[in-house]
């Protein structure tokens, strides 16, 4: 299988490197200064389900130069995604798919008006994983998890064609059959978790010591969920308490890739994932009042 990542950071480089050890074809669609620490180092995985070294991994600097692919994977963070339209335009054909597999939502409604809805996979991605001062990726905790599936029936075959390369491969992976009820999951699940983390500047394990703070992701979790709802996607009790069980079983040290974007001082999603919500909370008139301002913080904070 022909595999295009455009954003060879933490996840990109990430699942690229599984992909390849599995036996896919895979190009990385980097800029210069990524492209001249790959050149160095080589893609190097740090983890804890075994490491992986690819010495030399296929870089392409000019998106017209690449490969034809199957499948264009979009790793990029939610403020970069403006910037990748066009190397996509230059890319694409009609026997290519697109898979984005950044956190929230906002991103499909630009790809489907850039490339139409039939090229659009649904797509995420669970696991904690970040570079180190040479690029390398240090993936630290147990999850590692890309799932994918079908928005429309026209993209059942090229994602049976993942499933299948991808069982081979040293992660786990997901043909799901309702991805978009996933998206809307971890949309509102990553939300409050990396809301309530970034607005606090701690970690999960004194968050959930207080009743009072509880209650605000409580909040935030329903707010999304009444979101989702307005959006034609019913997510239900059982998402919640799947939500609530996910953050009970964290480590207490655990904190979100927002919250740790923070405190590095790097660019955060919060336009990418709150900001958005709050848009589509004012498209269907509803009160987002704990969104509002966890956001209204959160930006002051980052400004
Ligand atoms: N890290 C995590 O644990 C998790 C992250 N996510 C989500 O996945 C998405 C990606 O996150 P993550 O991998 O951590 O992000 P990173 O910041 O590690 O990687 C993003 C990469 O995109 C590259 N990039 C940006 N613009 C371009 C461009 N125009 N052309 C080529 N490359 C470009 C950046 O390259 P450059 O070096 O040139 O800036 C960077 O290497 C986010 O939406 C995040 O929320 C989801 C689950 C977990
Ligand atoms: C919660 C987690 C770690 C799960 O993948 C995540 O998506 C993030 O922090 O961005």
């Amino acid at each position: 299988m022909n595999i295009a990542i455009i954003g060879a950071g933490a996840l990109g480089s990430y699942f690229g490197a599984r992909w390849i050890k599995a036996g896919a074809n895979v190009q990385f669609i980097v800029r210069e200064k990524r492209a001249a620490q790959l050149k160095k180092y080589g893609l190097k995985i740090n983890s804890v389900h075994g490491n992986d070294l690819i010495e030399s991994p296929d870089l392409v600097t000019d998106p017209a130069s690449a490969n034809a692919a199957d499948i264009i994977v979009i790793a990029v963070k939610g403020y970069h995604l403006n910037g990748i339209i066009d190397t996509v335009s230059q890319m694409i054909d009609e026997n290519t798919y697109i898979l984005p597999i950044l956190n929230g939502f906002q991103h499909y409604s630009i790809l489907f008006d850039h490339f139409g809805k039939d090229k659009v996979l649904g797509g995420l991605a669970n696991i904690i994983a970040t570079l180190d001062e040479f690029g390398h990726v240090v993936h630290t905790s147990k999850i590692h998890e890309i799932r994918f599936g079908a928005l429309l029936e026209n993209q059942q075959e090229v994602c049976e064609k993942l499933a299948v390369l991808s069982e081979d491969a040293k992660m786990a992976s997901s043909y799901s059959h309702e991805i978009l009820m996933d998206i809307w999951y971890k949309y509102m699940f990553i939300t409050a978790f990396s809301g309530i983390t970034t607005v606090s500047n701690l970690e999960i394990g004194s968050l959930l010591k207080q009743e009072a703070t509880k209650s605000i992701i409580d909040h935030l979790l329903k707010e999304m969920q009444i979101i989702a709802k307005h959006e034609g996607v019913v997510l239900g009790d059982q998402h919640l308490d799947k939500a609530w069980q996910t953050l009970n079983n964290l480590p207490a040290d655990a904190t979100s890739s927002m919250h740790q974007d923070y405190r590095k001082g790097l660019n955060i999603e919060v336009d990418h994932l709150q900001g958005a919500a709050i848009n589509l909370a004012k498209k269907h008139q509803l009160d987002v009042p704990y969104l509002e301002t966890i956001y209204g913080i959160i930006k002051v904070k980052t400004s």
